[in-house]
């Protein structure tokens, strides 16, 4: 259960960077705006209990497109009519929507189409404020154009940038909007909020610790063990558990496990369906004591990486890094910097499914957030077989930690445990912005810097991002034209345009209806390298050229863009790519950046500072 509504959640136990404590310690200071003694909260009446019941109903939607496509915000819409006493609340819904994946229609716009005329006058339900941002509005406009007159939030967005924006657009269109805990303060609500909360946990923790949500995930006997003595552990949870197992790893953006996971099940940690998001692969291995051949080695399945000390089994590395697998080195090799790196390549959630030892490193390291447990009616015994989590340092039971907000499911056999280690953080109050900390906390001085980095598309510059939703219209090669949903879609099918093979043509059409840029992706990149015959010969040099038209489009196309990209002046431009160091700036700036770079180019360009003519990497 989150901490009621307007407490201050507890100050986390991960050492957070000091502005989020600062936050939760504004909280602290700030009289909880939303815990209202209950004596003076007004009686719950009808009109609370449906609007509770649809905003929950909101909240499921939201989780409709999950595993479907890159773990993302979820956004879910529920439109319904102003219901009379008599009706239920459920036979009042004319429209719902929700938001498949990054570069797709808003959840409010699904709505309200499916809605039409039943639109007017009726109430829209929104599980998060609606994240409309670089410079257009179609969630809020979808919304007035439909003729809505009551919007129901759930949460505020958590994103600094974006809270607020939307309720006070909508407001400010005579929209009344009622954010749940400020203008719906009843207990009715709570279960609601829990929902809200819950679908949006990963973006929630992200924002609110700087790591990714993390959740350690085991399947143990009900004696408590991981493995027989031998190691040998298929299968302890039966098949719908593992089923869930792959729709846990659906969700999250990378799984990791540790060497010895590698050494004794060499697991493939997919996600085993056929369409759908495909998380990274992390293996942490101080050692890089690790097999020369492994499922985890088939970058085809899914991305790998390695995460190693620094200076280890160079030899190895590069027998890695020849296979296609990312190796990345750590001064000290710990869970927290692992989770600090994975937040800088915009992970939103990870599934830890690895051994004892290293799942109580990483709950020591206080970058676990919940835990999910499969428990079999198996006895295996061992005295040596191995447990779940390895040493806390805890010698006194009073010390153990208490899950929150445990909840229990039977899957056939096995009985599903999941609870959480730290409460969802609530953020509804405000995550200082960095102009506000020096007033606030005059020790903390906003870092000084030029390089704008950008990755998720809902990040500050997301917009830069190819993956960011602006259709883009285009001539063909036989000069035909064609709106291409994503400058990532655009790109990834030109790889394959022009060359004179059937199969080719049909790879084009696949990615002109990918229903998503990250998917578009995924089948630009998968066939690049199952089919490298179908890639056009001068594709290593044309590339640039491709990229480079596609994103001056997008920017004419929308001044919003042009004017966030000129907002940028005077600083360097670094896409945080996490999977080709040849677009991207990577970690370390080993990356190569020409995303970057052709976005510093436009931009000079559009200013008037750079001759059109110059190529990128001349100038550099
Ligand atoms: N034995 C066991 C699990 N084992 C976990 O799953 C990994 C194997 O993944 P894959 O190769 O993709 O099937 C293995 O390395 C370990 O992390 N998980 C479960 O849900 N239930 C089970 O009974």
């Amino acid at each position: 259960m989150p901490p009621p509504l307007g407490a201050a959640a507890p100050a986390p136990a991960v050492t957070a960077p000091s502005f989020v404590h600062l936050a939760l310690s504004t909280r602290l200071r700030v009289p909880a705006p939303r815990a209202a003694a209950a004596a003076s909260v007004p009686a719950p009446h009808s009109s609370d209990a449906h609007d509770a019941l649809l905003l929950h109903r909101a909240a499921d939607v939201a989780d409709r497109s999950a595993g479907l496509t890159s773990p993302h915000p979820n956004f879910g819409c529920v439109i319904a009519r102003p219901q009379r006493e008599t009706d239920s609340a459920d036979s009042l819904v004319v429209g719902e929507g929700f938001l498949y994946a990054q570069g797709t229609p808003c959840a409010e716009l699904l709505a309200a189409q499916e809605a039409g005329e039943h639109a007017r006058g009726a109430t829209a339900y929104l599980n998060l404020e609606p994240g409309d941002c670089y410079g257009d509005s179609t969630a809020v406009r979808s919304l007035v154009q439909a003729g809505i007159t009551r919007v129901v939030v759930g949460l505020r967005h958590p994103l600094k940038h974006l809270r607020g924006k939307a309720i006070q657009a909508l407001r400010s269109e005579g929209i009344q909007v009622d954010v749940v805990g400020e203008d719906l303060q009843n207990i009715l609500f709570e279960e609601a909020l829990k929902s809200c909360l819950t679908v949006n946990a990963p973006m929630l923790y992200r924002a609110a610790f700087h790591v990714p949500f993390s959740v350690l995930k085991y399947a143990m006997t009900a004696d408590g063990k991981i493995a027989a003595s031998s190691g040998h552990a298929s299968w302890i949870s039966g098949k719908a558990s593992r089923g869930r197992v792959f729709e846990l790893r659906g969700r999250s953006d990378a799984v990791i496990v540790g060497g010895n996971t590698v050494r004794f099940d060499d697991p493939r940690l997919t996600a085993r369906h056929i369409e759908g998001h495909v998380p990274v692969r992390i293996v942490m291995s101080q050692s890089l004591n690790l097999p020369e051949e492994a499922n985890l080695w088939n970058v085809n399945d899914a991305y790998t990486i390695v995460a190693t000390q620094r200076g280890a089994r160079r030899d190895f590395q590069k027998k890695l890094a020849r296979k296609g697998v990312e190796v990345v080195e750590f001064d000290m090799l710990n869970p927290r910097d692992v989770m600090s790196y994975c937040y800088d390549r915009g992970y939103l959630s990870v599934l830890w499914e690895c051994g004892g030892t290293l799942a109580a490193s990483a709950i020591s390291a206080s970058v676990i957030h919940k835990v999910i447990v499969f428990m079999a009616p198996k006895i295996i015994g061992g005295l040596n077989a191995p447990t779940p989590v390895g040493e806390l340092g805890m010698s006194q039971m009073t010390q153990a930690i208490n899950l929150i907000d445990h909840s229990y499911e039977q899957i056939d056999r096995d009985m599903l445990l999941s609870g959480y280690i730290q409460p969802i953080p609530d953020l509804s109050p405000v995550i200082p912005s960095m102009d506000e900390i020096p007033s606030v906390d005059p020790e903390i001085s906003p870092y000084e810097t030029n390089i704008i980095s950008f990755y998720k598309t809902w990040d500050t510059f997301g917009a830069f991002s190819n993956f960011s939703p602006h259709p883009i219209h285009m001539p063909d090669e036989n000069g035909d034209s064609f709106m291409w949903p994503s400058v990532e879609h655009y790109y990834q099918a030109h790889k394959f345009v022009g060359v004179d093979n059937p199969q080719a043509r049909t790879i084009v059409q696949e990615i002109k209806l990918a229903k998503s840029p990250e998917e578009a992706a995924r089948i630009g990149r998968t066939r690049q390298k199952r089919f490298p015959e179908l890639v056009r010969t001068d594709w290593e040099t044309t590339k640039i050229d491709v990229m480079y038209r596609a994103i001056k489009q997008k920017f004419s196309t929308y001044p919003g863009l042009t004017n966030m990209l000129l907002s940028t002046a005077g600083s360097v431009l670094v896409e945080a790519s996490p999977h080709d160091l040849f677009w991207g700036g990577g970690r370390e700036g080993e990356g190569l950046n020409y995303l970057g770079r052709l976005l510093m180019q436009l931009r000079s360009e559009i200013m008037g500072t750079f001759p059109a003519s110059v190529k990128v990497g001349e100038a550099a």
